[in-house]
């Protein structure tokens, strides 16, 4: 992958793999390109380059229909409907597993309610399973940054995805808030067969979590391997601590 911002390279070149069911730590200082990866995943930014999701190309995949793939993402800033409650964002996320069309909605046929009843258990599974149950019909604007977060994990996996992409999960999280996190994504990862990309600052984090991680500066890959490996690279120790090491 390359994507260029005018004069700014944000990706130069990446490339890696990640296995299925594999969980992969997406690591790097600031600006070293790690949302701009996500976000040519995601289909938000196209690259040069090609992004092979089970051996098709994402290039050739509609943009609009990306988590009917079966590629879910949260974002580092979160993206909910803050006036809606958790359980009609957590449905918003399963919208795209819908089949019934425009006519089949307006004739109220039998699929609608099928699908409908579904999606709500969907939901209510998730709202389980994240402990969302006290806040299910409170609106998300009223609730901690964290219950936030939990909710935007519900949304994402609400689409049923293969891969997940999970944008800084832990920042705003305290000490003891993480550490449920680190279980809750082992946990999600058995439960539905995940394949996990993690971007995340919280080095803890990612050394526990990781089978394989994937580092990045100025846009570049300047190492990749498991925690073992990378947390001795010359190259990414210089990168997070300064030229002068
Ligand atoms: N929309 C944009 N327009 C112009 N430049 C951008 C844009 N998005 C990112 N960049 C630049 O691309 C580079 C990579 O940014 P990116 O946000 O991907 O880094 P990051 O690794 O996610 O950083 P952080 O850890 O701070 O979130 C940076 O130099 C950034 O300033």
């Amino acid at each position: 992958m390359t994507l260029r911002f005018g004069g700014v390279v944000a990706l130069d070149g990446v490339s890696f793999d990640v296995e299925q069911g594999e969980i992969c730590g997406l690591i790097g200082p600031n600006g070293a390109g790690k949302t701009t990866l996500f976000n040519c995943l995601s289909r938000l930014y196209d690259c040069e380059g090609e992004i092979l999701f089970e051996g098709r190309a994402l290039a050739q995949l509609s943009r609009h229909r990306m988590a009917g793939f079966g590629i879910g993402r949260t974002f580092q800033n979160l993206a909910l409907f803050r006036s809606l409650t958790v359980r009609q964002n957590i449905l918003m996320g399963t919208h795209c597993l819908r089949r019934a069309g425009f006519l089949a909605h307006a004739m109220r046929l039998p699929i609608v309610s099928r699908e409908e009843l579904a999606q709500g258990q969907r939901a209510d599974e998730l709202i389980e399973l994240l402990a969302l149950g006290e806040v299910a019909h409170v609106a998300v604007a009223q609730l901690p940054f964290g219950t936030q977060k939990r909710v935007e994990l519900a949304r994402a996996l609400a689409a049923s995805p293969k891969l997940l992409l999970l944008d800084e999960p832990a920042c705003g999280l305290n000490h003891e808030e993480v550490d449920q996190l680190a279980a809750l994504i082992r946990q999600l990862r058995k439960r539905f067969t995940l394949t996990v990309l993690l971007v995340e600052h919280h080095m803890g984090l990612v050394m526990a979590l990781s089978d394989k991680i994937v580092a990045l500066n100025f846009g570049r890959k300047i190492a990749e391997g498991t925690p073992q490996d990378v947390r001795d690279e010359p190259e990414l120790i210089k990168a997070y601590l300064g030229a002068s090491v």
